[in-house]
Protein backbone atom coordinates (compact mmCIF):
# COMPACT_ATOMS: atom_id res chain seq x y z
CA UNK A 1 0.00 0.00 0.00
CA UNK A 2 3.09 2.53 0.96
CA UNK A 3 5.05 1.65 -1.89
CA UNK A 4 1.87 2.19 -4.15
CA UNK A 5 1.22 5.56 -2.90
CA UNK A 6 5.17 6.10 -3.19
CA UNK A 7 5.83 5.24 -6.96
CA UNK A 8 2.51 7.15 -7.58
CA UNK A 9 3.77 10.39 -5.85
CA UNK A 10 7.33 9.61 -7.58
CA UNK A 11 5.50 9.24 -11.29
CA UNK A 12 3.59 12.50 -10.66
CA UNK A 13 6.88 14.30 -9.62
CA UNK A 14 8.39 13.50 -13.11
CA UNK A 15 5.36 14.08 -14.77
CA UNK A 16 5.37 17.53 -13.82
CA UNK A 17 8.71 17.56 -14.56
CA UNK A 18 8.76 16.53 -17.70
CA UNK A 19 5.97 19.20 -18.24
CA UNK A 20 7.95 22.28 -17.13
CA UNK A 21 11.01 21.13 -19.26
CA UNK A 22 9.92 22.84 -22.38
CA UNK A 23 8.68 25.61 -20.42
CA UNK A 24 12.39 26.17 -18.78
CA UNK A 25 14.05 25.92 -21.84
CA UNK A 26 12.52 28.05 -23.44
CA UNK A 27 13.40 30.49 -20.24
CA UNK A 28 16.91 29.32 -21.23
CA UNK A 29 17.85 27.56 -18.09
CA UNK A 30 21.14 26.19 -18.72
CA UNK A 31 20.91 21.86 -19.20
CA UNK A 32 23.19 21.36 -16.44
CA UNK A 33 20.97 23.26 -14.10
CA UNK A 34 18.24 21.23 -15.05
CA UNK A 35 19.85 18.44 -14.75
CA UNK A 36 21.02 19.13 -11.06
CA UNK A 37 17.57 19.93 -10.17
CA UNK A 38 15.36 16.72 -11.42
CA UNK A 39 18.25 14.98 -9.27
CA UNK A 40 17.53 16.93 -6.21
CA UNK A 41 13.76 16.35 -7.06
CA UNK A 42 13.76 12.73 -7.24
CA UNK A 43 16.66 12.36 -3.87
CA UNK A 44 14.28 14.47 -1.93
CA UNK A 45 11.25 12.46 -2.96
CA UNK A 46 12.90 9.34 -1.79
CA UNK A 47 14.38 10.92 1.47
CA UNK A 48 11.12 12.95 2.40
CA UNK A 49 9.05 9.78 4.38
CA UNK A 50 12.07 8.35 5.66
CA UNK A 51 12.91 12.05 7.23
CA UNK A 52 9.01 12.19 8.45
CA UNK A 53 9.80 9.55 10.65
CA UNK A 54 13.20 10.52 11.52
CA UNK A 55 12.00 13.87 13.04
CA UNK A 56 9.56 11.87 15.66
CA UNK A 57 12.78 10.36 17.08
CA UNK A 58 14.81 13.81 17.71
CA UNK A 59 15.44 15.44 20.69
CA UNK A 60 12.87 19.00 20.70
CA UNK A 61 14.41 21.13 18.61
CA UNK A 62 13.31 24.67 19.97
CA UNK A 63 10.30 26.24 18.85
CA UNK A 64 11.96 28.55 15.76
CA UNK A 65 12.89 24.88 13.87
CA UNK A 66 9.27 23.33 14.81
CA UNK A 67 7.88 26.09 13.05
CA UNK A 68 10.26 25.95 10.05
CA UNK A 69 9.34 22.15 9.75
CA UNK A 70 5.63 22.51 10.33
CA UNK A 71 5.88 24.93 7.27
CA UNK A 72 8.13 22.96 5.27
CA UNK A 73 5.70 20.00 5.91
CA UNK A 74 2.81 22.05 4.76
CA UNK A 75 4.08 23.64 1.79
CA UNK A 76 5.44 20.30 0.80
CA UNK A 77 2.01 18.70 1.32
CA UNK A 78 -0.41 21.36 0.45
CA UNK A 79 1.27 23.58 -1.20
CA UNK A 80 0.96 27.42 -1.02
CA UNK A 81 -0.71 28.78 2.31
CA UNK A 82 -4.33 28.45 1.75
CA UNK A 83 -5.94 28.72 5.19
CA UNK A 84 -7.74 32.15 6.64
CA UNK A 85 -4.83 33.86 8.94
CA UNK A 86 -5.83 33.12 12.64
CA UNK A 87 -6.98 35.82 14.60
CA UNK A 88 -3.97 38.06 16.25
CA UNK A 89 -4.94 36.37 19.93
CA UNK A 90 -4.47 32.74 18.48
CA UNK A 91 -0.78 32.96 18.65
CA UNK A 92 0.08 30.12 18.12
CA UNK A 93 -2.35 28.93 15.35
CA UNK A 94 -0.72 32.37 13.72
CA UNK A 95 3.16 31.66 14.15
CA UNK A 96 2.16 28.57 11.88
CA UNK A 97 0.37 30.61 9.45
CA UNK A 98 2.76 33.20 9.45
CA UNK A 99 5.43 30.30 8.76
CA UNK A 100 4.27 28.71 6.36
CA UNK A 101 2.75 31.99 4.22
CA UNK A 102 6.21 33.17 4.51
CA UNK A 103 7.19 30.47 2.37
CA UNK A 104 5.31 31.99 -0.59
CA UNK A 105 5.04 30.39 -3.91
CA UNK A 106 8.20 27.84 -2.75
CA UNK A 107 7.27 24.66 -5.32
CA UNK A 108 6.28 21.36 -2.92
CA UNK A 109 9.63 19.54 -4.59
CA UNK A 110 11.47 22.41 -3.29
CA UNK A 111 9.65 22.49 0.22
CA UNK A 112 10.20 18.93 0.21
CA UNK A 113 14.03 18.97 -0.17
CA UNK A 114 14.49 21.58 2.14
CA UNK A 115 12.93 19.58 4.83
CA UNK A 116 14.80 16.77 3.75
CA UNK A 117 17.89 18.61 4.52
CA UNK A 118 16.91 20.23 7.96
CA UNK A 119 15.83 17.49 9.21
CA UNK A 120 19.18 15.38 8.41
CA UNK A 121 21.07 18.63 9.69
CA UNK A 122 19.33 18.76 13.06
CA UNK A 123 20.12 14.49 13.30
CA UNK A 124 23.64 15.26 13.04
CA UNK A 125 23.64 17.97 15.04
CA UNK A 126 21.62 15.63 17.89
CA UNK A 127 24.05 12.74 17.27
CA UNK A 128 27.08 14.74 18.07
CA UNK A 129 25.30 16.73 20.90
CA UNK A 130 24.31 13.18 22.46
CA UNK A 131 28.07 12.39 22.79
CA UNK A 132 30.17 13.78 26.26
CA UNK A 133 32.71 15.21 23.96
CA UNK A 134 36.28 15.73 25.59
CA UNK A 135 36.90 19.73 26.20
CA UNK A 136 39.81 19.46 23.90
CA UNK A 137 37.52 18.24 20.96
CA UNK A 138 35.43 21.55 21.47
CA UNK A 139 38.02 23.94 21.39
CA UNK A 140 38.70 25.66 17.76
CA UNK A 141 41.83 25.35 16.28
CA UNK A 142 44.36 28.06 15.27
CA UNK A 143 44.88 30.37 18.63
CA UNK A 144 47.56 30.48 20.53
CA UNK A 145 46.90 33.16 23.34
CA UNK A 146 43.17 32.10 23.51
CA UNK A 147 40.73 28.97 24.25
CA UNK A 148 37.58 29.71 21.92
CA UNK A 149 35.06 26.76 22.42
CA UNK A 150 31.45 26.23 20.79
CA UNK A 151 28.45 25.10 22.90
CA UNK A 152 25.01 25.84 23.81
CA UNK A 153 24.52 28.03 21.07
CA UNK A 154 27.83 30.25 23.09
CA UNK A 155 30.96 30.63 21.33
CA UNK A 156 32.99 31.35 24.41
CA UNK A 157 36.66 33.34 23.93
CA UNK A 158 38.59 32.82 27.01
CA UNK A 159 41.88 34.91 27.14
CA UNK A 160 44.53 32.32 27.85
CA UNK A 161 47.58 33.68 29.27
CA UNK A 162 47.19 33.29 32.73
CA UNK A 163 50.34 33.21 34.00
CA UNK A 164 50.71 36.95 32.55
CA UNK A 165 47.65 37.66 33.99
CA UNK A 166 45.83 37.87 30.43
CA UNK A 167 47.95 40.65 29.06
CA UNK A 168 47.19 41.58 25.86
CA UNK A 169 50.22 41.31 23.73
CA UNK A 170 49.73 42.42 19.49
CA UNK A 171 49.36 38.46 19.04
CA UNK A 172 46.40 38.20 21.43
CA UNK A 173 44.56 41.65 19.81
CA UNK A 174 45.15 39.85 16.90
CA UNK A 175 43.61 36.49 17.93
CA UNK A 176 40.64 38.41 19.84
CA UNK A 177 39.65 40.25 16.29
CA UNK A 178 39.66 36.92 14.53
CA UNK A 179 37.64 35.25 17.02
CA UNK A 180 35.12 37.95 17.13
CA UNK A 181 34.99 38.16 13.39
CA UNK A 182 34.27 33.74 13.10
CA UNK A 183 32.07 33.99 15.83
CA UNK A 184 29.47 36.77 14.50
CA UNK A 185 29.72 34.46 11.23
CA UNK A 186 28.88 31.28 13.41
CA UNK A 187 25.18 29.74 14.59
CA UNK A 188 25.97 30.55 17.80
CA UNK A 189 23.25 33.22 19.47
CA UNK A 190 25.36 34.86 22.06
CA UNK A 191 29.64 35.85 22.16
CA UNK A 192 31.45 35.17 25.70
CA UNK A 193 34.76 37.20 26.48
CA UNK A 194 36.67 36.00 29.76
CA UNK A 195 39.61 35.08 31.51
CA UNK A 196 41.26 32.37 31.94
CA UNK A 197 42.59 32.13 35.76
CA UNK A 198 42.86 34.27 39.01
CA UNK A 199 42.39 38.02 36.20
CA UNK A 200 40.15 38.77 34.09
CA UNK A 201 43.18 40.95 32.09
CA UNK A 202 45.75 43.03 33.05
CA UNK A 203 45.29 44.87 29.98
CA UNK A 204 47.70 45.91 27.60
CA UNK A 205 51.16 43.76 27.57
CA UNK A 206 53.67 46.42 28.35
CA UNK A 207 56.43 44.35 26.56
CA UNK A 208 54.30 45.49 23.10
CA UNK A 209 56.29 48.43 23.65
CA UNK A 210 60.15 46.90 23.60
CA UNK A 211 59.19 45.67 20.43
CA UNK A 212 60.43 48.18 18.01
CA UNK A 213 61.10 48.10 14.61
CA UNK A 214 64.14 49.30 12.48
CA UNK A 215 61.64 51.92 11.19
CA UNK A 216 61.32 53.46 14.52
CA UNK A 217 59.52 54.18 17.41
CA UNK A 218 57.30 56.35 15.71
CA UNK A 219 56.02 53.72 13.18
CA UNK A 220 55.50 51.59 16.20
CA UNK A 221 52.78 53.83 17.30
CA UNK A 222 51.27 54.56 13.91
CA UNK A 223 50.69 50.61 13.35
CA UNK A 224 50.00 50.61 16.78
CA UNK A 225 47.25 53.18 16.70
CA UNK A 226 45.47 51.37 13.73
CA UNK A 227 45.99 48.11 15.99
CA UNK A 228 44.03 49.48 18.43
CA UNK A 229 41.46 51.37 16.38
CA UNK A 230 40.95 48.34 14.30
CA UNK A 231 40.40 45.98 17.69
CA UNK A 232 37.84 47.88 19.36
CA UNK A 233 35.90 48.85 16.21
CA UNK A 234 35.33 45.10 16.08
CA UNK A 235 33.11 45.63 19.62
CA UNK A 236 31.80 48.64 17.91
CA UNK A 237 30.46 46.68 15.10
CA UNK A 238 29.71 42.98 17.06
CA UNK A 239 26.62 42.07 15.45
CA UNK A 240 24.99 39.47 17.76
CA UNK A 241 24.74 40.28 22.27
CA UNK A 242 27.96 40.23 23.45
CA UNK A 243 28.85 39.58 27.67
CA UNK A 244 31.74 40.12 29.39
CA UNK A 245 32.09 37.41 32.13
CA UNK A 246 34.64 39.25 34.67
CA UNK A 247 36.06 36.04 36.18
CA UNK A 248 38.60 38.41 38.43
CA UNK A 249 40.65 41.87 38.20
CA UNK A 250 40.16 43.80 34.79
CA UNK A 251 42.76 46.42 33.93
CA UNK A 252 43.00 49.55 31.22
CA UNK A 253 41.88 48.54 28.07
CA UNK A 254 39.99 45.16 29.01
CA UNK A 255 38.11 47.42 31.24
CA UNK A 256 37.11 50.36 29.02
CA UNK A 257 35.69 48.00 26.30
CA UNK A 258 33.47 46.94 28.61
CA UNK A 259 31.43 49.65 27.54
CA UNK A 260 30.89 48.11 24.01
CA UNK A 261 29.22 45.50 25.95
CA UNK A 262 25.61 44.55 26.00
CA UNK A 263 26.00 42.79 29.36
CA UNK A 264 28.94 42.79 31.84
CA UNK A 265 28.65 40.21 34.70
CA UNK A 266 31.88 40.23 37.37
CA UNK A 267 33.04 37.96 40.30
CA UNK A 268 32.47 39.74 43.39
CA UNK A 269 36.58 39.17 43.42
CA UNK A 270 36.75 41.63 40.14
CA UNK A 271 38.24 45.18 40.54
CA UNK A 272 38.32 47.68 37.44
CA UNK A 273 40.94 50.01 36.93
CA UNK A 274 41.99 52.41 34.28
CA UNK A 275 45.47 53.96 35.14
CA UNK A 276 46.14 55.98 31.99
CA UNK A 277 47.73 58.94 33.57
CA UNK A 278 49.53 56.78 35.95
CA UNK A 279 51.17 55.44 32.67
CA UNK A 280 51.50 58.34 30.86
CA UNK A 281 48.36 57.52 28.31
CA UNK A 282 44.70 58.44 27.97
CA UNK A 283 41.69 56.33 27.48
CA UNK A 284 40.79 54.15 24.65
CA UNK A 285 37.82 51.35 23.60
CA UNK A 286 35.34 54.86 23.60
CA UNK A 287 35.63 55.12 27.19
CA UNK A 288 35.38 58.82 26.93
CA UNK A 289 32.23 58.34 25.92
CA UNK A 290 30.67 55.45 27.63
CA UNK A 291 32.27 55.98 30.75
CA UNK A 292 30.63 59.41 31.22
CA UNK A 293 26.85 58.05 29.78
CA UNK A 294 27.46 55.21 31.70
CA UNK A 295 28.35 56.46 35.28
CA UNK A 296 28.12 60.43 35.05
CA UNK A 297 30.86 62.72 34.03
CA UNK A 298 31.90 63.02 37.82
CA UNK A 299 32.76 59.45 38.02
CA UNK A 300 33.89 58.68 35.33
CA UNK A 301 36.76 61.23 35.57
CA UNK A 302 37.50 59.71 38.74
CA UNK A 303 38.32 56.56 37.25
CA UNK A 304 40.04 57.94 33.89
CA UNK A 305 42.17 60.72 34.83
CA UNK A 306 42.42 59.95 38.30
CA UNK A 307 42.46 55.99 37.94
CA UNK A 308 40.49 54.75 41.03
CA UNK A 309 39.79 51.36 40.90
CA UNK A 310 36.42 50.52 41.17
CA UNK A 311 35.40 46.96 43.85
CA UNK A 312 32.55 44.91 41.68
CA UNK A 313 30.10 46.49 43.87
CA UNK A 314 31.12 49.26 42.85
CA UNK A 315 31.23 49.03 39.48
CA UNK A 316 27.99 48.07 39.60
CA UNK A 317 26.51 50.97 41.83
CA UNK A 318 27.72 52.66 38.67
CA UNK A 319 26.22 50.87 36.20
CA UNK A 320 29.41 49.66 34.19
CA UNK A 321 28.74 45.73 35.47
CA UNK A 322 25.21 44.44 35.03
CA UNK A 323 25.36 42.31 38.03
CA UNK A 324 27.92 40.49 40.78
CA UNK A 325 27.75 37.29 41.60
CA UNK A 326 29.75 35.75 44.82
CA UNK A 327 33.33 34.15 44.02
CA UNK A 328 32.44 31.06 45.34
CA UNK A 329 29.52 30.08 42.83
CA UNK A 330 30.29 32.96 40.23
CA UNK A 331 30.49 30.50 37.14
CA UNK A 332 27.95 27.65 37.86
CA UNK A 333 25.62 30.61 38.50
CA UNK A 334 26.52 33.16 35.61
CA UNK A 335 26.95 29.89 32.91
CA UNK A 336 23.51 28.85 33.98
CA UNK A 337 22.18 32.28 33.44
CA UNK A 338 24.00 32.36 29.52
CA UNK A 339 22.23 29.24 28.42
CA UNK A 340 18.89 30.09 29.66
CA UNK A 341 19.19 33.50 27.31
CA UNK A 342 20.98 31.19 24.30
CA UNK A 343 18.07 29.67 24.09
CA UNK A 344 16.20 32.95 23.42
CA UNK A 345 14.99 33.48 19.57
CA UNK A 346 18.84 34.30 17.91
CA UNK A 347 17.10 36.54 15.02
CA UNK A 348 15.38 38.80 17.70
CA UNK A 349 18.07 39.14 20.10
CA UNK A 350 20.73 39.94 16.95
CA UNK A 351 17.93 42.94 15.89
CA UNK A 352 17.06 44.61 19.00
CA UNK A 353 21.42 44.45 19.45
CA UNK A 354 21.19 46.27 16.23
CA UNK A 355 18.46 48.58 17.34
CA UNK A 356 20.39 49.61 20.16
CA UNK A 357 23.62 50.15 18.73
CA UNK A 358 22.56 51.47 15.10
CA UNK A 359 21.87 54.61 16.61
CA UNK A 360 25.29 55.37 18.12
CA UNK A 361 27.37 53.58 15.46
CA UNK A 362 28.92 56.32 13.59
CA UNK A 363 29.48 58.58 16.66
CA UNK A 364 31.73 55.37 18.09
CA UNK A 365 34.01 54.82 15.16
CA UNK A 366 34.77 58.32 15.23
CA UNK A 367 35.57 58.67 19.09
CA UNK A 368 37.30 55.16 18.56
CA UNK A 369 39.73 57.08 15.67
CA UNK A 370 40.10 60.01 17.79
CA UNK A 371 41.14 58.22 20.86
CA UNK A 372 43.42 56.37 18.99
CA UNK A 373 45.27 59.26 17.57
CA UNK A 374 45.56 60.62 20.76
CA UNK A 375 47.27 57.49 22.24
CA UNK A 376 49.48 57.52 19.16
CA UNK A 377 50.92 60.96 20.48
CA UNK A 378 50.75 59.39 24.20
CA UNK A 379 53.38 56.78 23.27
CA UNK A 380 55.72 58.73 22.36
CA UNK A 381 56.22 60.95 25.21
CA UNK A 382 58.79 60.73 28.26
CA UNK A 383 55.87 59.99 30.66
CA UNK A 384 54.55 57.06 29.18
CA UNK A 385 57.93 55.76 28.49
CA UNK A 386 58.97 56.30 32.01
CA UNK A 387 56.02 55.20 33.38
CA UNK A 388 56.46 51.70 31.16
CA UNK A 389 60.73 51.65 31.85
CA UNK A 390 59.28 51.80 35.24
CA UNK A 391 57.36 48.19 35.07
CA UNK A 392 59.43 46.74 32.82
CA UNK A 393 62.36 47.08 35.08
CA UNK A 394 60.25 45.80 38.13
CA UNK A 395 60.47 49.75 39.19
CA UNK A 396 56.56 50.14 39.34
CA UNK A 397 53.53 48.28 39.78
CA UNK A 398 49.85 49.44 39.69
C1 LIG B 1 54.71 52.22 20.77
C2 LIG B 1 53.48 51.76 21.41
C3 LIG B 1 53.09 50.33 21.30
C4 LIG B 1 51.97 49.96 22.16
C5 LIG B 1 51.09 48.91 21.59
C6 LIG B 1 49.74 49.06 22.17
C7 LIG B 1 48.61 48.41 21.49
C8 LIG B 1 47.26 48.93 21.98
C9 LIG B 1 47.29 49.51 23.37
C10 LIG B 1 45.96 49.91 23.89
C11 LIG B 1 46.05 50.75 25.13
C12 LIG B 1 45.91 49.94 26.35
C13 LIG B 1 46.18 50.45 27.55
C14 LIG B 1 46.14 49.63 28.78
O1 LIG B 1 45.66 48.53 28.86
S1 LIG B 1 46.85 50.35 30.15
C15 LIG B 1 47.01 49.06 31.34
C16 LIG B 1 48.30 48.30 31.19
N1 LIG B 1 48.46 47.35 32.27
C17 LIG B 1 49.23 47.54 33.32
O2 LIG B 1 49.82 48.57 33.45
C18 LIG B 1 49.29 46.40 34.32
C19 LIG B 1 50.71 46.07 34.67
N2 LIG B 1 50.73 44.97 35.61
C20 LIG B 1 50.71 45.12 36.97
O3 LIG B 1 50.68 46.21 37.48
C21 LIG B 1 50.73 43.88 37.79
O4 LIG B 1 51.31 42.84 37.06
C22 LIG B 1 49.32 43.43 38.25
C23 LIG B 1 48.79 44.45 39.28
C24 LIG B 1 48.36 43.32 37.07
C25 LIG B 1 49.39 42.04 38.92
O5 LIG B 1 50.33 42.07 39.96
P1 LIG B 1 50.73 40.70 40.71
O6 LIG B 1 51.76 41.05 41.72
O7 LIG B 1 49.52 40.01 41.16
O8 LIG B 1 51.33 39.78 39.55
P2 LIG B 1 52.71 40.00 38.76
O9 LIG B 1 52.99 41.43 38.58
O10 LIG B 1 53.77 39.16 39.37
O11 LIG B 1 52.29 39.41 37.32
C26 LIG B 1 52.56 38.07 36.92
C27 LIG B 1 53.34 38.11 35.63
O12 LIG B 1 52.56 38.74 34.64
C28 LIG B 1 53.25 39.86 34.08
N3 LIG B 1 52.27 40.89 33.73
C29 LIG B 1 51.13 41.17 34.33
N4 LIG B 1 50.50 42.17 33.72
C30 LIG B 1 51.26 42.55 32.70
C31 LIG B 1 51.14 43.53 31.69
N5 LIG B 1 50.07 44.31 31.59
N6 LIG B 1 52.11 43.63 30.79
C32 LIG B 1 53.19 42.84 30.82
N7 LIG B 1 53.36 41.86 31.76
C33 LIG B 1 52.39 41.71 32.68
C34 LIG B 1 54.17 40.29 35.20
O13 LIG B 1 55.24 41.03 34.68
C35 LIG B 1 54.60 38.96 35.75
O14 LIG B 1 55.52 38.41 34.84
P3 LIG B 1 56.79 37.56 35.38
O15 LIG B 1 56.21 36.40 36.11
O16 LIG B 1 57.55 37.22 34.17
O17 LIG B 1 57.53 38.51 36.32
Amino acid sequence: MFKEKYSILVCNSWEQLEISVPVCSSLQVPALQLHMSKTAMRASQKDFESALSQVKRLKDPGNEVKLKLYALYKQATEGPCNTPKPGVFDLINKAKWDAWNALGSLPKETARQNYVDLVSGLSSSSDSSSQVKPEADRKQPGYETLVVTSEDSITKIMMNRPAKKNAITIQMYNEIMLALKAASKDDSAITVLTGNGDYYSSGNDLSNFTDIPPEGIEEKAKSSAILLRDFVDCFIDFPKPLIAVVNGPAVGISVTILGLFDTVYASSRATFHTPFSHLGQSPEGCSSYTFPKIMGPAKAAEMLIFGKKLTAAEACAQGLVTEVFPDSTFQKEVWTRLKAYSKLPPNAMRISKQVIRNREKEKLRAINAEESRALQERWLSDECTNAVMNFLTRKAKL
